[in-house]
């Protein structure tokens, strides 16, 4: 039977034979029509010729046409249906094995470009690369979470409508590689590079590479510099002082301790999420640090100089969730203050407002947030007209909302809009490297609060403090270290000086088979009455004046409240 032959794809007789097979195995053809300059079919190219010529040893860079002059004696190229009524020769053992040479190659290509995806989404750096019309190919997933879009979403789009004023597509023109280049993306100076690929002398697509760090390394070098040079000079002028100030206080991502590969990992997502106005999920047990890194986000953004407001949504009773969120008006409801009051949307305008306990959130409450972040306007109790806010939302959770949502405690959609970019803080008995770290830094931090001398471990000390559990991770750390500065007369915390429970000998709660949760809870207990003991005597000392002892004991005043409330006190 006859094929139509025009319907069949070209090739011009000037493509080598390398050429026309690569196309054809790359498109899965059985055959190709060949046409001359002034677009006449010359001939038609089947996969068995291919084949044919392979095995025959022809020379892969000969024209198209000539192969087809080559053959001319063997076969009218020019009939139809000929080339399948080819007689079987000898040589065609050797095209079944070039045939199984190609699938072991096109398998191999396969697994390379697996690898390749793999290594690429593994690179801490943005990664993307486009073809010769600029065309996204590949994006990897640091790049995909700095822009807040999704792969499959970048794919097939030309560069300059998924990246903000990217050069690539001229880099594929010019065929010059641009190294280091700034590029501004959501407002921020970007350190960029663009590497155009060569394939047989032609530019066939570029890479470009977005290096998270570059400029703001540089910043940060500057600001360190400028701060020595600051302290120096107040060194020279020995102005003593025994408390921290605001200049030398450690700030944003400074205040995280902690070298743990889990630790740097979550350090690389906190500058990259501090680049982009996306939404921020924090979870991790309670205690790991999810404040401190949403502040540290917080003061590495565009927003630093914008308010960051915390609200527990635990702690607040749902009847009184959404008139605190949103603000109230004027008599909206018996008992709302007079002139109304603004809600913390409005209050954290032009910042960021952290939602602590998200997974408490009422689900009717749930339902509002998301509309607020769709919308990015706020309608407070009792009001009549929407308010715009420019707000950067952060959530935490210790909850897993995986699960809440497969039991439909919380929206979907609602996790989906928050869980954009992903941030989790691992338990403290995971990275036990970090712990001596964090003694340090906030024995240091407190001693100067308290203006008191430095206090530091022996090993002995140490080894015990090391080797326990910590089931309310970096908190329970840092309310260890308050009490020890109470307790510890000299400048040497000994093995002594440590509570029993803490000295004990345990195998860590996660390790423990079956009795770990009970132990666990046992030590928890343990904690919560040193706990519950330090807010009574910090009442005390405050004259029952709650703002103020939550200062003395350096928590916010709503945590202050949940305890409260928490140890019947
Ligand atoms: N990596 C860290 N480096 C230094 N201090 C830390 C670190 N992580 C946590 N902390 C300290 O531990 C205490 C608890 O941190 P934070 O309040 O951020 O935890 P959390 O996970 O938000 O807790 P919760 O879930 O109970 O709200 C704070 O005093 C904080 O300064």
């Amino acid at each position: 039977m006859a094929s139509d032959c025009s319907a069949l794809p070209t090739v011009v007789c000037r493509q080598t034979l390398q050429e026309v097979m690569q196309r054809m195995a790359a498109r899965g053809l059985e055959s190709v029509n060949v046409i001359d300059e002034h677009g006449r079919t010359v001939g038609r190219c089947t996969w068995r010729m291919m084949l044919r010529a392979a095995a025959d040893g022809l020379d892969r860079s000969m024209p198209i046409g000539e192969v087809l002059m080559a053959f001319s004696d063997k076969w009218e190229t020019k009939q139809e249906g000929v080339c399948a009524a080819m007689p079987m020769s000898e040589s065609d053992s050797k095209a079944t094995n070039e045939l199984e040479r190609l699938r072991r190659e096109l398998e191999e290509t396969h697994r390379l470009a697996e690898t390749m995806k793999t290594v690429l989404d593994a690179a801490y750096e943005g990664v993307v690369v486009v073809d010769e019309g600029g065309v996204v190919r590949e994006i990897n997933r640091a790049y995909c979470q700095f822009l807040g879009i999704r792969r499959e979403e970048a794919i097939g789009k030309h560069v300059t409508e998924v990246i903000e004023n990217t050069r690539l597509h001229i880099c594929v023109q010019s065929g010059i590689p641009e190294r280091g280049y700034i590029q501004k993306i959501y407002g921020q100076p970007m350190v960029v590079h663009r590497i155009p690929i060569w394939r047989d002398g032609k530019v066939i697509g570029a890479i470009g590479m977005l290096i998270f760090q570059g400029v703001s390394e540089v910043y940060e070098i500057f600001r360190r510099l400028q701060e020595l040079s600051r302290e120096a000079s107040r060194k020279e002028k020995k102005e003593a002082k025994p408390q921290e100030t605001a200049a030398s206080a450690p700030k944003g991502i400074e205040r995280i301790i902690g070298r743990h590969p889990s630790i740097a990992a979550v350090k690389q997502m906190i500058r990259r999420a501090a680049r982009v106005p996306s939404t921020v999920l924090i979870t991790g047990e309670s205690g790991t640090g999810k404040e401190v890194v949403a502040r540290a986000i917080h003061e590495a953004g565009p927003h630093a100089d914008g308010p960051f407001v915390s609200v527990n949504c635990a702690a607040i009773p749902e009847s009184l969730l959404e008139a605190e969120l949103f603000g109230y008006e004027d008599g909206a409801f018996t008992g709302a203050k007079k002139g109304g009051k603004p809600g913390k949307f409005q209050l954290a305008h032009g910042g960021t407002l952290f939602l602590d306990e998200i997974g408490d959130m009422p689900l009717a409450m749930q339902a509002k947030i998301l509309r607020v972040l769709e919308e990015k306007k706020v309608e407070k109790v009792g009001g009549l007209y929407e308010t715009k806010v420019d707000v950067r939302i952060i959530a935490a959770t210790n909850k897993p909302l995986e699960e809440m949502v497969r039991n439909g405690t919380f929206r979907e959609d609602l996790f989906y809009r928050l869980n954009i970019i992903r941030i989790h803080l691992p338990p403290l008995r995971e990275r036990k490297t970090d712990i001596p770290a964090l003694l340090a830094y906030h024995m240091d931090r407190m001693c100067r609060q308290f203006g008191v001398a430095l206090k530091s471990f022996t090993k002995e000390a140490m080894e015990v403090l090391v080797h326990y559990s910590w089931p309310g991770n970096v908190r329970e750390l840092v309310n260890v270290v308050e009490w020890l500065i109470s307790m510890v007369e000299g400048e040497k915390v000994e093995r002594e000086h440590l509570p029993s429970y803490l000295s004990t000998v345990q195998p860590a709660a996660s390790s423990l088979p079956n009795g770990g949760v009970k132990m666990a809870d046992r030590w928890k207990e343990m904690v919560y009455q040193s706990e519950r003991e330090r807010i009574a005597a910090a009442l005390v000392a405050a004259g029952g004046n709650k703002a103020e002892a939550a200062r003395r004991l350096g928590i916010h005043r709503s945590t202050l409240y949940e305890k409260l409330k928490k140890y019947g006190l």
